[in-house]
């Protein structure tokens, strides 16, 4: 194992689900990050797909003492750095590129990348990374695909996102080549936009039992 992946894994400390958040207004960040750690999911991803994401992170680890907060949906070097400048402990990205492979190279905060096909796989397992996004997870081929990456790829480790809910995320997360699974279902814009802060609560907690 990579010491940054053993890194990554000492964050997540067991959490079995990573909340991936995309969030519209600033002033969500704090309360949200607070429902999803007092449920138990402390390690978050807030998703650079918003234009209050660096400031969202930013807030939350100023504010936010038990959350650990990782940047997503980082697509190249640039947005790599400025997540890391902004303090993300840890940067998850849809895919694997040379570009993001050298920047992460560079980095002491560890990649969590994109892969799907064996040939992603051994592209980002080149750059000596061995835990692994495995996105979009469902949409794929599933836990049945997943499973039969594990003979070929002994070593490496996978957080399947993208599609996964209370309904399927065991199906994972039983896997002996699955160490977490993330998804937005334990924060849904609903939710967010009411201020359901004690609702995300229960959900967090839901998730957080799951292992
Ligand atoms: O932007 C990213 O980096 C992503 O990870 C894309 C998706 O938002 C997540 O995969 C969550 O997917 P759902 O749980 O199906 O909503």
């Amino acid at each position: 194992m990579s010491s940054k992946t053993e890194k990554l894994l000492s964050l997540l400390d067991g959490q079995p689900v990573i909340p991936v958040l995309k969030i519209e207004e600033a002033a969500h960040a704090v309360p949200l990050a607070r429902a999803l750690a007092k449920g138990g999911l402390r390690v978050i991803e807030i998703t650079l797909r918003t234009g209050v994401a660096l400031e969202s992170i930013r807030r939350v680890i100023g504010e936010v003492e038990d959350a650990v907060v990782g940047a997503g949906t980082i697509l190249d070097a640039r947005q790599f750095e400025e997540a890391a400048h902004a303090g993300s402990k840890f940067i998850v990205s849809p895919g694997v590129t040379r570009e993001l492979l050298a920047a992460a190279g560079d980095s002491p905060v560890p990649l969590l990348p994109g892969a799907i096909t064996p040939g992603e796989i051994m592209m980002a397992r080149e750059a000596g990374l061995d835990f692994l996004k495995f996105f979009p997870a469902e949409q794929a081929g599933g836990a049945a695909f997943l499973k039969a990456l594990a003979s070929p790829f002994a070593g490496i480790r996978f957080c399947p996102t993208g599609g996964i809910t209370t309904a399927n995320a065991r199906d994972y997360l039983g896997l002996p080549n699955v160490i977490c699974v993330g998804g937005s279902w334990v924060a849904p814009d609903a939710m967010v936009k009411a201020g359901d802060w004690a609702g995300i609560e229960k959900l967090a907690r839901e998730a957080a039992g799951m292992k």
